[in-house]
């Protein structure tokens, strides 16, 4: 494989010195871009452009095409994972992901197994491979899985954004049952990354996306635990070289004490906490991800660069700033504001890494 141009990414993940602060957003490839609606429409669905390893490709390129971002991101899905344990994921226009068959009872749980990740989520490294093959050492390439609660959450309810009382109840009327699931989840998770590391991912990100929505002590025995197990499962690339890993849990920076002791080289921060104060408490132990709202960039390219040059000098001089988004970019993000944001981390960042 050729040998990375840019690897300032994985240096500021591994709190190494770099130039300038890495920039990359979650959802880098989606809507807001005209080229990804048009690949879509081609492709005839959402997940049949998570399915071809052609359009995979296609679409994760699009955004490094247009911007001069530090990282590229698997084009793919967290619901890959329990749609390969047979639950049926579909998607309704405009009411987001569903399954078919969710899991709510002992009898549904107890018929789960492990899948076979090389037949069932084959697709995935496969274009994990052509992404990096097409990449050609540009950037490095992000692999990512959801984390065994947020998939959870999802296989119990039947979709998303809801209040969660189905698995709630699971977890305070049936603890074991619950555990019983997220420990095959994460025993998939931890096979399904490795085996995208295998095939060429340089750094993964776990999205615990609902991980806010428990308690202070259940996001640690239901989130927190499995993404350990996880973390502590992690293989190297084929030549040795690290792999870092990024946890980022939603609403979870209440926590980050914690999360920055489960073994992560790195945590991803949503917008509800200042950056510089997040560095203090966790700082010396992991490197952060983050921060911005991205409702701000639906407003001027003023606004935009006002909002990163505060969360640069938030974060300060040093090493270990990943800058992104505080949650995915939203479809209704001008491509304009997007490159202002990253032109802004550009030209605003260097002076604090001298
Ligand atoms: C919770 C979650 C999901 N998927 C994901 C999460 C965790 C991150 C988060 O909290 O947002 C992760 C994800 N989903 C997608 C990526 C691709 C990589 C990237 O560019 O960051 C990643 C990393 C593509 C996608 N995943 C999805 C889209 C939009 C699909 C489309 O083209 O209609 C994209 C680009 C669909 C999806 N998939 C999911 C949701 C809630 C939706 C949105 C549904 C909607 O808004 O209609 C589940």
């Amino acid at each position: 494989m050729t040998a990375l141009k840019n690897d300032t990414f994985l240096r500021a993940l591994l709190r190494q010195p770099t130039d300038y602060t890495p920039v990359w957003m979650m959802r880098q490839a989606g809507r807001y871009l005209p080229e990804y609606r048009a690949t879509r429409k081609n492709a005839g669905s959402f997940l049949s452009l998570c399915k071809n390893t052609d359009f995979a490709t296609e679409v994760t390129m699009q955004p490094l095409d247009r911007y001069p971002l530090d990282a590229a991101i698997l084009f793919s899905d967290i619901l890959t994972v329990p749609d390969a344990m047979g639950l049926g994921l579909y998607f309704v226009e405009g009411e987001g992901p569903k399954f078919e068959r969710p899991v709510r009872d002992a009898a549904a749980i107890h018929k789960l197994h492990v899948p076979d990740i090389a037949a069932d989520l084959g697709y995935v490294t496969d274009a994990v491979s052509q992404i990096r093959k097409t990449l050609d050492g540009r950037v490095p390439l992000i692999g990512f899985s959801g984390s065994p609660w947020t998939l959870a959450t999802y296989m119990v309810e039947g979709q998303g954004g809801t209040d969660f009382l189905t698995i709630k109840k699971m977890a305070y009327a049936e603890p074991a049952l619950l555990h019983h699931l997220l420990d095959i989840i994460a025993q998939t998770v931890t096979l399904y990354l490795n085996a995208q590391i295998e095939a060429g991912a340089q750094a993964v990100m776990i999205f615990d996306s609902w991980g806010g929505a428990l308690s202070h002590n259940a996001y640690r025995e239901f989130s927190l635990a499995y993404m350990e197990k996880i973390v502590a499962g992690l293989i190297k690339q084929r030549d040795g070289s690290p792999v870092p890993s990024i946890v980022f849990t939603k609403g979870g920076a209440l926590w980050l004490e914690a999360q920055a002791a489960i073994g992560a080289d790195a945590l991803g921060l949503d917008w509800t906490v200042d950056i510089g104060e997040a560095r203090k408490r966790v700082g010396g132990q992991v490197a952060l991800q983050g921060n911005m709202d991205p409702a701000i960039l639906l407003s001027t390219p003023e606004a935009i660069e006002k909002e990163v040059a505060s969360i640069l000098a938030s974060y300060g001089h040093g090493h270990g700033h990943v800058f992104n988004l505080g949650h995915g970019i939203t479809q209704h993000t001008p491509p304009e504001n997007a490159e202002a944001m990253i032109k802004a981390v550009k030209a605003l960042s260097p002076q604090y890494h001298v």
